[in-house]
């Protein structure tokens, strides 16, 4: 069985490092205590045997009910992983299609009825000719072959799941419409996977939009043979600043070109590398291009596949330097040859990719159709009031009123690209397996921060692998927790700290490296697990704030007493979930758009009772009734990252009687763990935030965006290298740069532009010193710190 070979070979080729971990030639007399993990390892292995591992990927049956009963069949699931590094080329054909399709694609003639000016039309055709793509089938195969060699070298293994690989084959063949691809992006390595491993499998290769920050000599021309056409990652190019009308026109039509023909396109929506660890925001241009395509008839339909991507560690190794605020390097052949040497002189672990089930894009737009769209609603209306609770009627009328209208045509369809996208990001990320390092990483920062050794830190690996597993996210990797942590560790090697424990059992101790660019990588790769704790981590935090306003409520003066003895009413615990979750929208999405957020938040109160972390209690329910301050709940959190929807307020699982119930937090060691380990996920977070909302005091006058970016970067991180933070990683720049925006949609800075000089000032509601405490307690609140 290939899923078993594959296992064989990951866990020979990690073994040299499990027996470096464990016996170091220098400290061989300190070796750990096998014993302690033989035993614990003996009692994964029933674990292991049990557990089935979910099918990921399948389509969302909400908005597309007949993609998800098509192409799918109960064995897909079955058909198991296989390694793509050891697929035979003779699996391989030429795409003879490709080769006429690409010649085609050549000949694409820009329609300009309204510039018929011969100068026009020569700008038009260097444009398109800097812009298209000009695939050579047989030139792929030959990088295929170089590539196939090359991760060979550097990957354990390229795991990819063969029922999804069906999927999306029968797809290709026997449904005759275009295909997107629209993958997560986490590295320069992505697009090459994407299309080795279609290839591999004899799905023609995709014509990927390129940003023309790669079109340099002779590279572009490799990579149009390749499938790449070269876009502007910024639309506005022109002196004047003004929407360039003919480069839209050319990339429309070029587009619309390429599905006419029936070729497969792959997007990266989020238009740059997260830097995170964490999906970056969804960009719509071109899928606003390929909608409308459809929408006008040019095409019958279209299918889309959100691709999830993960590596145990990243080619790029960390992107430490643009997060310590350097700028980034442009593109260079140097660059390229510095990479590929990394490359060799490194291995990399495991990568797995998750192609989800395709679905019609026409079936999605039409269910869409039949719900109601309610208008974009800004962070402003939705939180100012919670925030500044003295003026909620300020906003509260407005909101009532927008919700019911209906949207104007340009409105609707930007809404709805808007949330197709996020629907897609999302769904891929959530398909995206989770890796050994990024489980290791999560423990030791926010689990272990001050080291533990390594029998426990494998204790709670395997514990959290089966918690990940739980939630229905699938692992990219197998084997023994041991032998897997070894390899992560082996991986995290320049961002942790081994020594050899101090209680002189021979056991080593593992800590996070205290450095920043520790700190810094290591939240990279936890990072890629924080959508699997989200609404759990929130509920946590929720609980915090709530049970502090519930203490000053209750008047209680005994600092000292416990903060968990008060009841927590349910409904309003949900609000102030939801409340947390609106504010951090620039982090992480909680739910897919066409999920209430009500929904989420409720299963995870469900789930951390079933778990025994909250308690229902069922007394005193009369007295605590929510606070004023909060009621009514108004309509403005009913959608689209929604609170309850219409159907869920009919359904009986939504009773009375569950929603009116007080919760307590468990007292036990073990339920208080996990609760602050939830909290602690959050933490930097917050940090940066309240960090910025403490820096907003010094604004006392405009200044231009990019100084306060700066100035607020180096106070936070000015906090961490004298070790005054208590999460130094809360001081990286992707997070400065997402509370600045936080901050601006918020309506805490107010933005101006001059002469395309962003400008930020206080708006008029922050100026006042109370409203900005105000907005510092709000996010302290929820902190541990
Ligand atoms: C065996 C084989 C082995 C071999 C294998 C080898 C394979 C190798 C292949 C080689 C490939 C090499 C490179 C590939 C690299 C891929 C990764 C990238 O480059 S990632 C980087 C490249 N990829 C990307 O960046 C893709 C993602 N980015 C985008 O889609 C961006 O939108 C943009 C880049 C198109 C423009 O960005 P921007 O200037 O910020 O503008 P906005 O977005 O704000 O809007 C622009 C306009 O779009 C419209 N519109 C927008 N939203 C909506 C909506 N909701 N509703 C409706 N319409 C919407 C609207 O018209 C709007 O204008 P306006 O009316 O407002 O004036
Ligand atoms: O992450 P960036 O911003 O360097 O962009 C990466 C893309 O693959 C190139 O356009």
């Amino acid at each position: 069985m290939e899923l078993s070979d594959g296992l064989l070979l990951q866990v020979s080729s990690g073994e040299q490092w499990c027996s470096r971990w464990k016996h170091p030639v220098e400290e061989s007399d300190r070796s750990t205590s096998p014993s302690v993990l033989r035993s614990v390892a003996s009692s994964w292995k029933d674990g292991l045997l049990n557990r089935k591992r979910p099918f990921v990927g399948r389509c969302c049956y909400s908005c597309s009910p007949q993609s998800w009963e098509q192409l799918f069949n109960p064995s897909i699931p079955s058909l198991g992983l296989r390694n793509v590094i050891y697929i035979n080329e003779t699996h391989t054909r030429v795409e003879t299609a490709i080769l006429k399709s690409a010649a085609d694609v050549e000949s694409v003639k820009p329609g300009y009825e309204y510039k018929a000016v011969n100068k026009v039309k020569q700008k038009a055709r260097s444009v398109l000719q800097e812009m298209v793509a000009n695939i050579s089938p047989a030139f792929i195969r030959l990088t295929g072959w170089v590539l196939l060699r090359l991760f060979n070298g550097f990957f354990w293994s390229i795991q990819i799941h063969k029922g999804q690989l069906e999927m999306v084959k029968k797809a290709a063949t026997e449904q005759n419409v275009p295909m997107i691809f629209l993958p997560v992006h986490k590295s320069h390595i992505d697009y090459l996977l994407i299309t080795l491993i279609l290839f591999c499998h004899n799905i023609k290769a995709p014509h990927i939009a390129a940003g023309n920050n790669l079109s340099i000599p002779v590279l572009s021309v490799l990579i149009r043979k390749l499938g790449g056409f070269f876009i502007r990652r910024r639309m506005e190019e022109t002196e004047d600043g003004k929407k360039d009308v003919l480069y839209r026109s050319l990339l429309h039509s070029y587009v619309e070109e390429l599905m006419k023909q029936q070729q497969f396109l792959e997007v990266y929506l989020e238009g740059t590398r997260s830097r995170s660890g964490k999906p970056s925001t969804a960009r719509a241009g071109m899928l606003s291009i390929v909608v409308d395509t459809l929408c006008t008839g040019a095409i019958g339909d279209v299918l889309v596949v959100p691709v999830g991507i993960s590596y145990d560690r990243i080619i790029e190794g960390n992107y430490n330097s643009e997060q310590l605020g350097k700028p980034k390097k442009n593109e260079s052949w140097w660059g390229i040859a510095c990479g590929v040497f990394r490359m060799l002189r490194k291995n990399y672990g495991c990568v797995r990719v998750d192609f989800n089930q395709p679905f019609s894009l026409k079936e999605y737009l039409d269910t869409q159709r039949n719900r109601h769209l309610p208008p974009p609603l800004s962070l402003e209306n939705t939180l100012m009031p919670t925030i500044i609770s003295e003026q909620p009627e300020l906003f509260e009328g407005q909101e009532e009123e927008q919700a019911d209208r209906e949207l104007p045509e340009e409105i609707y369809r930007r809404q709805l690209i808007n949330n197709l996208a996020k629907h897609v990001l999302f769904t891929a990320n959530k398909s995206s397996s989770i890796m050994s390092t990024h489980i290791v990483a999560c423990l030791l920062l926010y689990r272990h921060r001050q080291g533990v050794v390594l029998s426990k830190l494998v204790e709670d690996f395997f514990n959290m692998k089966e918690e990940i597993l739980s939630r229905d996210f699938d692992l990219g990797f197998s084997g023994n927790s041991e032998d897997v942590v070894m390899r992560a560790l082996h991986l995290l090697e320049n961002c942790i700290n081994v020594t050899s424990s101090p209680s002189g059992n021979g056991e080593f101790t593992i800590a996070p490296g205290q450095t920043v660019p520790a700190l810094f990588e290591l939240n990279f790769y936890s990072n890629c697990l924080f959508h699997v704790f989200i609404s759990d981590a929130v509920i946590a935090c929720s609980i915090l704030s709530l049970q502090r306003e519930l203490k000053l409520e209750s008047n209680s003066h005994n600092l000292n007493e416990d903060p968990y003895v008060f009841p927590l009413g349910q409904e309003r615990l949900i609000r102030k979930a939801a409340g947390l979750a609106h504010f951090l929208t620039n982090e992480v999405a909680v739910a897919p758009p066409c999920q209430t957020i009500y929904q989420v938040f409720h299963d995870a109160v469900t789930r951390l009772i079933q778990y025994g972390v909250l308690y229902v209690a069922e007394e005193d329910q009369e007295e605590l009734s929510p606070s004023p301050a909060e009621e009514p709940w108004p309509k403005k959190f009913s959608e689209p990252l929604s609170w309850r929807s219409d159907e869920e307020d009919e359904d009986s699982d939504f009773g009375e009687e569950q929603r009116d119930r007080y919760l307590k937090v468990s007292a036990s060691a073990e339920h208080q763990e996990f609760f602050l380990f939830l909290q602690r996920l959050l933490s930097p977070v917050l940090e940066a935030y309240s960090g910025a909302a403490i820096f907003v005091h010094s604004l006392s006058e405009p200044m231009s965006e990019s100084d306060f970016t700066q100035k607020l970067f180096r106070y936070l991180l000015t906090r961490t290298e004298r070790g005054v933070a208590a999460y130094g990683e809360s001081a990286t720049h992707y997070l400065v740069k997402n509370t600045v925006k936080t901050f601006k949609e918020l309506g805490v800075l107010k933005e101006r532009k001059d002469n395309k000089v962003t400008t930020l000032e206080l708006s008029s509601t922050f100026i006042p010193q109370a409203n900005r405490n105000k907005l510092l307690q709000y996010i302290l609140g929820f902190s541990l710190l």
